[in-house]
């Protein structure tokens, strides 16, 4: 059965989404000594980390520390050279509906012709097998994204036809409605106004607090703290991780940004 939003309990022993998750465990994202490069281009090296559902972290590193490489490659869209992701004890060797990406946003072709709710409801599709019908239960899963990311007044609008902060509440009700408990968000910040980034922090909170673990690439080391849990820290290396407000020193920062 599929766990509703607001059903979903307290953060320490919840994890969104359907089936399986005992309450004494946690789903669990571990990433081992990861490896990626570009052809001759090394883009990340000895990344390890482990995390769990209900979590939010801060990706951070200067300009070609290999964010978005991290990122893609969590979501199953990257070859690694070497090392592994474990997702719920598994190794993840490709995408998996559980996991969302949201491309940066200069990635995203915003004159594609679809309306907010097509754009959410193709969040289903990774769930419907070719055999399965678009369901009831489907339509109930959208109505409820689009009611929970407050964009039923908006439903019938073009994608292109919204401001940036209205963009990103429609990628994120995607990947509500694919039921995903991982969210990885490349710089979901960047080219929002105070108010909507005010707005998606609050929603940050809420995803992380319905037990779904949130990554999210960014720029503004102002805003680290209060916004996220935890920090990962790299340059092509990882400089640290952990809670923001142990590894989140100005040391690391500078290590990480070289100066
Ligand atoms: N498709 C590609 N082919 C070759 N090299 C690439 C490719 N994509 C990224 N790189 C290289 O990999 C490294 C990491 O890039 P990545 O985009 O992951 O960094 P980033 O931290 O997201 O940067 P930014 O903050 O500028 O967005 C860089 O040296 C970049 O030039």
């Amino acid at each position: 059965m599929h766990a509703h939003p607001e059903n979903s309990l307290r953060k320490e022993h919840v994890c969104w989404g359907g089936g399986g998750c005992a309450h004494s465990h946690h789903h669990r994202l571990e990433v081992q000594n990861l490896r990626v490069s570009y052809q001759e281009v090394l883009a990340l090296d000895g990344i390890h980390f482990s995390t769990e559902c209900g979590r939010s972290i801060a990706l951070i590193g200067p300009n070609g520390a290999g964010k978005s490489t991290l990122l893609k490659a969590l979501a199953g869209l990257l070859r690694t050279d070497s090392g592994s992701i474990i997702w719920r004890g598994k190794p993840l060797t490709r995408s998996s509906h559980e996991i969302a990406y949201l491309p940066q946003r200069g990635d995203v072709d915003w004159n594609f012709p679809i309306t907010v709710r097509g754009l959410v409801e193709m969040g289903r599709y990774p769930n419907l097998g070719w055999w399965r019908k678009y369901s009831r239960h489907d339509a109930e899963i959208v109505q409820r994204a689009l009611t929970t990311m407050n964009l039923l007044d908006l439903q019938d609008r073009q994608i292109s036809a919204l401001s940036g902060g209205q963009q990103q509440r429609a990628f994120i009700a995607r990947a509500v409605a694919q039921e995903a408990h991982v969210l990885l968000l490349d710089e979901p910040f960047t080219g929002l106004d105070k108010p909507a980034q005010e707005s998606l922090s609050r929603l940050f909170r809420e995803l992380a607090a319905e037990g779904r673990l949130l990554i999210a690439s960014h720029h503004d080391l102002q805003t680290v703290k209060g916004n996220f849990d935890d920090v990962l820290l790299i340059k092509k290396n990882q400089v640290a991780f952990g809670e923001v407000a142990t590894a989140f020193t100005p040391e690391r920062v500078a290590e990480a940004y070289g100066h």
